[in-house]
């Protein structure tokens, strides 16, 4: 498609069609007009329509049930919400008493100087089933019962962490959670149990048996210790698909394992001791080796020589050391050379402390941060010495590092892989586990039985990252904010950083913590590598046992959904510059989609702090919550919305949006239908583009829409079409859905539309493409989102708006009939049943997300049921034909289209230019 401008990044002059006074005019006012103004302009689009205003009252009821339905956080009850106390109270304690409690279950490691909690919670009432949803259900065969149903399934895990000291912290939080109600009894109704047992491991276990008696009235069930770490990092290693990584010179690299061919491996646990396990299977290990070099020595050598009094304030001090001040390297044995022969650069370490014996020093003549240094790379890269030698020696493939010792510090990590890859000449590769802390209380939880939890499948596991679970698996700190308002509390106490991180900075890629083969000084990272910023975040694990992996898929295990690579420092910096410049406008869509309230102005600002800290954290550390993509990127700012309530902020102008567009779908058919079949089937994919201009994600469009009605944009936009797009399939497409010369075609059996934006997107660009697609013969599904995602169409709305088109249009009409679209909106029911069976149906799906974007790995089932018989898809718009899944090869014919509206993503992309368009076909490989 040629430019809307000459400009990469215009002002869209709408051909002339707006007046000055038009030009002032907000989008929402337009649209309001928009009925008014087509009138006699248009000679493609002419109808008037009625308000209707009972029909969005009755689409709000259902935006609101949709939420209730799959929303994938619990709704608070904040009726008599009441503040305990002061309320000039640090953290007041916020009374909930109408919230009903989650159902919650708990695993505990108690270490020395640490709690791990694992605890599962669940939240009821989640589903309903209506009418359509049973029947829909019925037609793609998809049962119910043939799962094993546990209690566990459908939950949440979360972990915390507490410092042991505080352990009176860490009994009022299960307390105030009541999660030692449910203990191993899985029964919500069981009251609560004299005799509860929890599953328990680690020295604390023993130790604060008795507190756990006396404070909670439960007992402790000891789990040992080993076994729980082997389940915990079984499990890990096998659900999680980014759980391991590599850690070379600062740069996290996310591995992927193939669950199937997990084990042997070598597990080193890095405690104050440090044992070497070989695991061969799940319950199935044996401890081969260790050493008593470990986190303890660290601790105890480092607090005599630099009178340090924690392992937190001893790593603090190595950030700033330089250990050649106190190490002798190979360049001062060969006079500032490498000793190459043997691949030593100058740099590597020759003998540990060895400089102290020339130096003629004493202690104190030392900084603390130098011998905190040197003492930490030589205990590390001791371990990592040994752990390969065993590795070898037993044939193990792989060796997972955890234990408190590394706690995601960057040095250690690096220098534990460089005497691994030292030691092995590149043959081995250290790895580690971004639960790493989490294992053993992992383990706990897994010993419960009958939970469920190792029937669930990595595509089943989500990873979510909620405010305050950002920093439980860096930093040690306590309970993760549970409720709203102690979020908004904690958000408005970050309003400072929050300033300070509104419009980030992005810095230079992380310059190596060792250089190459080396151990260079962590003063050149500055504050790149801080110890906490460089762990790894822990996020709240949903277990969602309807997800499914997407059938047609050619090769899940190579599938990548996104397209644009976050790793690439330069993409990192731009999406998340153009994502905080967002943020002000969304920001005000949202409150204003609750009523402006002030609690909606309060939940609006706590939700901009909130995003701009994530954004914050991934600038800082883009590895931080495991490998994230753009396309993690948006649903998070999504998650991050419903995290504070904003549902959908996008609502009235989806609604209106879809009114105005629904006001000339009737003249829009009556053109289409004057046309010959081949013209036809350009003008529909042409109608599919241009209206993927409505995209109230993307900035360019977003200013474009102050310039117009939706129809003269919408005018606009295909008027600008012209072929060939930038990538342009269409003769091919025509090709398998017309034929060519006498020979007609199959036609598909079943076609799913993968649908996008409300408005002129769905109701004049795919709804006309369906009907095209019935009128061959061909069943269509329309697939949509879960739940809502900037002005996305939902799989709740779009019923309604095929209802709406329904009453313009015998093919649609008939096709909604036969696929018990119409159950509630019946039309004309008396004649539907002789009906329905001549008529391919037309479906509604939900497609399992409430992204911009789709991950296909994980889909809602009912989506995987309706790909069985599918032999084309058409993908539709940028967030899931382009963001995701442009690369994505099928088993089946698919069509992707979008216009591209980011002018960065067309260079990238296609080599085009803003506005360009994708319609790329590509047959069923
Ligand atoms: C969020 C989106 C992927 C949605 O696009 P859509 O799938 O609706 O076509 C898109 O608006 C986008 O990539 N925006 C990027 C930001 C911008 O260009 O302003
Ligand atoms: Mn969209």
């Amino acid at each position: 498609m040629a430019d809307l401008t000459e400009d990469p990044n215009p002002v869209v002059d709408v051909d002339g069609l707006l007046n000055n006074q038009e030009h002032n005019k907000t989008q929402e006012e337009n649209n309001n007009n928009s009925n008014s103004q087509l009138k006699g302009k248009s000679a493609v689009l002419r109808k008037d329509r009625e308000e209707n205003s009972s029909k969005n009252q009755n689409q709000a009821e259902r935006d609101t049930a949709s939420v209730h339905r799959s929303g994938s956080r619990p709704q608070l009850e904040l009726c008599k919400a009441a503040i305990e106390g002061n309320f000039e109270e640090k953290d007041p304690t916020i009374l909930l008493p109408n919230q009903s409690d989650d159902l919650s279950y708990l695993a505990l490691d108690i270490g020395g100087s640490l709690i791990k909690l694992v605890y599962f919670s669940r939240h009821e009432g989640q589903s309903i089933d209506d009418k359509r949803k049973k029947t829909l259900k019925e037609r793609l065969d998809i049962s119910n019962g043939t799962r094993r149903s546990y209690p566990i399934l459908g939950g949440r895990l979360h972990f915390v962490k507490f410092e042991t000291t505080k352990i009176n912290e860490c009994l009022d939080f299960i307390r105030s959670k009541q999660l030692h109600r449910g203990g191993h009894h899985w029964n919500a109704e069981a009251p609560a149990n004299e005799n509860a047992v929890i599953k328990a491991t680690g020295g604390g276990a023993f130790k604060f048996a008795d507190l756990f008696k006396e404070r909670l009235g439960v007992s402790l069930d000891k789990e040992d210790e080993m076994d729980c770490l082997v389940a915990g990092a079984n499990f890990l290693l096998k659900a999680i698909r980014h759980e391991a990584f590599t850690h070379i010179e600062g740069r996290k690299e996310f591995v992927q394992i193939d669950h199937n061919d997990l084990f042997p491996y070598l597990l080193v646990n890095i405690g104050s001791g440090v044992s070497m396990i070989k695991v061969d299977g799940d319950g199935k290990f044996q401890q081969v080796s260790g050493t008593n070099v470990g986190g303890g020595t660290y601790c105890g050598l480092g607090r005599l020589l630099t009178k340090c009094k924690s392992f937190d304030e001893l790593l603090e001090l190595s950030q700033r050391g330089d250990n050649r001040n106190i190490d002798m390297l190979v360049g001062d044995i060969y006079g500032g050379m490498d000793y190459s022969k043997i691949g030593l650069s100058a740099s590597t370490i020759a003998s540990s402390f060895g400089k102290a014996i020339s130096d003629n020093k004493e202690l104190e003549d030392y900084s603390p941060e130098d011998i905190s240094l040197s003492l930490l790379r030589m205990i590390s890269y001791n371990i990592g010495q040994i752990a390969y030698l065993n590795a070898l020696q037993f044939g193990l493939k792989r060796i997972f590092f955890g234990g408190f010792f590394i706690r995601g510090h960057a040095y250690t990590m690096d220098t534990i892989s460089f005497a691994v890859h030292l030691w092995s000449q590149g043959d081995a590769q250290a790895m580690f586990l971004r639960h790493e802390g989490f294992l053993e209380a992992l383990g706990a939880f897994m010993s419960y039985e009958k939970h469920g939890l190792d029937d669930l499948m990595v595509h089943q596991l989500v990873e979510r990252f909620p405010m305050g679970a950002p920093y439980t698996g860096g930093k040690i700190q306590g309970p993760p904010l549970g409720d709203l308002n102690e979020k908004i509390s904690w958000m408005e106490k970050f309003v400072l950083k929050g300033i300070e991180i509104t419009a980030p900075v992005p810095m230079a890629p992380p310059p190596g913590t060792t250089g190459l083969g080396g151990f260079e000084v962590p003063s050149s990272k500055g504050s790149t590598l801080r110890s906490d910023a460089s762990a790894l975040n822990v996020g709240v694990l949903h277990l969602v046992p309807t997800l499914e992996v997407f059938p047609l898929l050619s090769d899940p295990k190579t599938y990548e959904p996104n397209t644009i690579d976050l790793a690439d420092h330069n993409e990192l910096e731009y999406w998340f510059t153009v994502l905080s410049g967002h943020l002000p406008d969304l920001v005000d869509k949202a409150v204003a989609s609750e009523g402006g309230t002030d609690d909606a102005k309060r939940r609006g600002d706590a939700f901009a702090h909130a995003f701009s800290a994530h954004l914050s954290r991934l600038i800082e550390d883009p590895a931080a919550y495991g490998k994230f993509g753009l396309a993690n990127l948006l649903e998070l700012r999504e998650e991050c919305l419903r995290e504070f309530q904003f549902h959908d902020a996008y609502r009235s102008i989806k609604q209106r949006e879809n009114e105005a567009s629904l006001a000339v779908l009737a003249d829009l058919f009556a053109e289409l239908d004057s046309m010959s079949e081949e013209t036809r089937l350009l003008s529909l994919i042409e109608g599919v583009l241009a209206a993927n201009i409505f995209d109230w994600g993307s900035r360019a469009c977003v200013d474009l829409y102050h310039k117009g009605t939706i129809i003269e944009i919408y005018r606009m936009s295909r008027n600008k079409m012209q072929r060939p797009w930038r990538v342009d399939d269409f003769d091919l497409f025509k090709e398998r859905m017309l034929g060519s010369g006498d020979k007609k075609p199959q036609p598909h059996k079943r076609a799913l539309l993968f649908v996008d934006n409300s408005g002129a997107d769905i109701v004049l660009g795919m709804l006309p493409l369906a009907r095209e697609l019935l009128r061959h013969g061909t069943e269509v599904v329309l697939v949509a989102n879960s739940l809502p995602a900037l002005n996305d169409a939902t799989a709740m709305e779009v019923p309604d708006i095929v209802a709406e088109a329904a009453k313009h249009c015998d093919i649609l009409r008939r096709a909604a009939e036969a696929g018990s679209l119409l159950v509630d909106d019946m039309i004309n029911p008396s004649d539907s049943s002789k009906e329905n069976s001549s008529s391919v149906p037309l479906m509604v799906v939900e497609n399992g997300c409430g992204s911009p974007c789709i991950d296909l790995r994980q889909v809602s089932s009912e989506l995987a049921a309706a790909a069985k018989d599918a032999d084309l898809i058409i993908l539709e718009g940028m967030g899931r034909a382009l963001h995701t899944n442009f690369n994505a090869r099928f088993k089946c014919d698919a069509l992707k289209l979008a216009m591209v509206k980011n002018q960065r993503l067309a260079v990238k992309l296609i080599e085009g230019n803003i506005y360009d368009c994708v319609c790329r076909y590509e047959p069923a490989s």
